[in-house]
């Protein structure tokens, strides 16, 4: 046996002597110069991930969050190219705005909306697995299709945004990442943490030093109001008692909303949006999956509140929300500050947008069961303690004062025109509907 056959083949370890109280000097040197080398590539490789690691996922898990980080990429000319050209603004006095969350279901309505009447719209989304990413996929390949380019990354990638505000002087960020769903917080609280607080102000921070600085446009929640009893909910209404972490996270948003507006004279303004339903809609909201679990002939968990009271909820169609969301830019004020440094007061807001006519979750089943030809199987169970309120209904004077929104689609009709997507999306091309 020559001493070659000592050195071990696996990087980083060397072979002791057969006694564990003697070694072999001469392995011992060379299995040191072994382990240094690899050593030396090992914390390249570590020193590699951190300084060029992007995006990273908001749902599953953290450990995911770091895999999925690993596989995502940005940069280089051809894509400087692509993110300049979605952003460019086609219209007279358009505007150029960064969409987070640009493939999810209302990122994806906005974007092609601001898309069509003239404005340069650049998305960004991690694509998490918080529910089915080939639906994310589709949104991105439709959003392709009318120009706009949508930047896979993590808003938790302060280089990413950086380099993005780089390339395109952004005049809005319309702000829709995030992490959705009431009832999920309680799988994987800290999903919610990175993505609706840490990720949040990683924005905020580069928007607070861009120059100029963009107005910015994002998603609160009607969950804010908790277990406000009185109704309907009114922006003046408390809001410090979220029932789920969900809502303290978009609670907390608003919040740090008021800090960045406070000191650096950012323009921000929050939506409460209600319960968001509409074709290209979200898998794990009850409207979506009541629809795949009727088709299947499946049971559906219809929670009711203690005495036999009805859960209701205030169902926004998407169509008056993208509506809200578009006015909500077009009258948003410059931000006042520039370098990181306030110049005088800027413009704050908080608006509900929600559709004013709160609807008994059974009666949503019942508009399915017609629109679907199919008998639901009801499962009628107690509200779970998982985060849900019993009831949603907004008063929206102050967005129609200031904003001139008002609401036009009610259950019924939306209902029909989701149903009509979800047939012709799942049925016709045959995929599969598992959130
Ligand atoms: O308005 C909002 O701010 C929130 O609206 C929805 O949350 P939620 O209203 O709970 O929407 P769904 O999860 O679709 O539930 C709708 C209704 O169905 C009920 N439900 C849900 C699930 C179920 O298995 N059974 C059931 O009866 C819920 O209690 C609720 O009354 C979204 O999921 C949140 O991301 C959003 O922020």
């Amino acid at each position: 046996m020559s001493h070659l056959d000592h050195i071990p083949s696996t990087p980083g370890k060397f072979k002791i002597d057969k006694s564990p109280y003697t070694y072999n000097r001469v392995r011992w040197t060379s299995s040191l110069a072994k382990l240094t080398f690899w050593s030396f590539v090992f914390i390249g490789l570590i020193f590699l991930f951190f300084y060029r690691s992007p995006s990273s996922s908001a749902n599953p898990s953290q450990s995911d969050l770091s895999r999925r980080s690993l596989r995502s990429s940005w940069g280089g000319s051809a894509w400087e190219k692509r993110v300049r050209a979605s952003a460019r603004i086609r219209s007279r006095n358009g505007f150029s705005v960064l969409v987070t969350g640009a493939a999810g279901f209302v990122g994806t309505h906005i974007s092609a909306a601001l898309k069509r009447r003239g404005d340069g719209v650049l998305g960004l989304d991690n694509f998490n697995h918080y529910y089915d990413p080939s639906l994310k996929r589709a949104r991105q390949a439709l959003l392709e299709r009318t120009g706009v380019y949508i930047v896979e990354g993590d808003i938790n990638d302060v280089a990413l945004l950086k380099k993005l505000f780089e390339l395109v002087q952004f005049t809005h960020v319309m702000h829709l990442a995030a992490q959705a769903g009431v009832r999920y917080a309680m799988e994987n609280p800290s999903s919610y943490v990175h993505s609706n607080i840490a990720g949040f102000v990683s924005l905020l921070e580069v928007c607070k030093n861009a120059n100029p600085q963009p107005a910015i446009v994002w998603a609160s929640s009607s969950s804010v109001y908790g277990l406000n009893t009185k109704v309907p909910f009114s922006e003046k209404d408390r809001t410090d008692q979220p029932a789920s972490l969900y809502a303290a996270t978009k609670k907390a948003g608003e919040e740090i909303a008021h800090t960045y507006n406070y000191i650096y004279g950012l323009s921000l303004t929050g939506l409460r949006f209600f319960t968001v339903y509409g074709p290209w809609g979200r898998p794990d909201m009850a409207y979506f999956f009541f629809t795949r679990d009727i088709l299947k002939g499946k049971s559906i968990p219809i929670f009711e509140a203690a005495n036999h009271g009805t859960v209701a909820r205030d169902f926004t169609y998407i169509d008056d929300i993208v509506k809200g969301c578009l006015v909500s830019l077009d009258t948003a004020e410059k931000s006042t500050g520039s370098g990181g440094k306030k110049k005088g007061p800027a413009q704050l807001r908080v608006f509900n947008l929600g559709n004013t006519s709160p609807v008994p979750v059974t009666d949503l089943v019942g508009i399915l069961e017609r629109l679907l030809k199919v008998k639901a199987k009801r499962n009628i169970m107690k509200l779970p303690r998982n985060g849900d309120v019993q009831f949603t209904h907004a008063n929206i004077s102050s967005a129609q004062r200031e904003l001139g929104y008002k609401p036009t689609t009610d259950l019924q009709t939306g209902l029909k025109k989701f149903v009509r997507w979800y047939l012709s999306y799942y049925h016709a091309g045959d995929k599969k509907a598992d959130a």
